[in-house]
């Protein structure tokens, strides 16, 4: 299976419009090259571009949607087109991954569980998704994340129990703390036996410079591949088969121990 992870590059620079066409035709590009695309999170507006949330703010079906599902189709792949902010009929707004299928059906929509920013931001401007979400491909289950999520162990155990078996995680994650990204990445790939692709932004947006590097993870924690700093395709082949293998011969996930007893003092 084929792979590739498009770094994009989200500055004020560029107007949302014009980037929306841009990376429709960096999807559509991948015909032949990729079985799975992946975007970053919130490449329309930035991650945090808190001021533009609400006024780029679309409805699940909207203008992101409908190019994103043809770019899929086009391309006739599938499509994680990253995380748009999405506003809901009845008013919030959520941090929202999509994903088509090779049709231009939206297959799958993710709200963010794990909001960022603690009391500023995100956390205050988006509502929380409550529901875990996985997808079936035909050569293997992916389990939806989005950026800060990475941070939360459990959310991953949770889509594993699932049947995930590759986890996809958009993010716009800065530079600052780059090796804390590296370091989660493979962790959630070893400790789930699993594959990570992680695709983050380029560039620099509300003053905050991206970290890049993007990375694919296999299931034994080894880096696959990893993008430098700037906006960048990352291709890789990897072998979906590995997590049976995996998990077969190193079969940790099935001596976890569930409902342990609270300490008593
Ligand atoms: N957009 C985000 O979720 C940023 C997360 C982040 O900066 C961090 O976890 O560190």
């Amino acid at each position: 299976m084929r792979a590739s992870l498009l770094q994009i590059d989200v500055n004020e620079g560029e107007s949302v419009e014009s980037r929306r066409g841009r990376v429709a035709s960096l999807v559509k590009e991948q015909a032949g090259a990729a079985d799975l695309v992946v975007l970053p999170e919130l490449w329309t507006t930035g991650a945090f571009a808190y001021e533009a949330f609400a006024d780029e703010a679309e409805p699940l079906e909207g203008p992101t949607c409908e190019v994103m599902g043809k770019a899929a189709s086009d391309a006739g792949v599938w499509l994680h087109a990253g995380s748009i902010p999405e506003r809901d009929p009845d008013g919030p707004l959520y941090n929202t991954s999509l994903v088509f299928s090779p049709s231009g059906e939206l297959a799958a929509a993710y709200r963010k569980i794990h909001r960022f920013g603690f009391d500023k931001g995100e956390a205050v401007l988006m509502s929380a998704g409550e529901e875990l979400v996985t997808v079936r491909l035909p050569e293997t289950v992916l389990g939806l994340g989005t950026c800060y999520d990475l941070r939360f162990p459990e959310l991953f155990r949770g889509l594993v129990d699932a049947g995930a078996e590759t986890l996809v995680v958009p993010a716009g994650w800065p530079e600052r703390r780059r090796a804390h990204w590296t370091l989660l990445a493979q962790a959630r790939a070893v400790e789930n036996q699993a594959f990570v692709l992680a695709c983050g932004t380029a560039g620099t947006h509300a003053g905050v410079p991206q970290a890049g590097h993007s990375i694919v993870v296999d299931p034994w924690g080894e880096v696959l591949a990893q993008a430098g700093a700037g906006e960048q395709v990352l291709t890789v082949e990897f072998d979906p088969g590995k997590v049976a293998v995996t998990r077969d011969q190193f079969p940790a996930l099935k001596d976890r121990v569930l409902g342990l007893a609270p300490p008593r003092h």
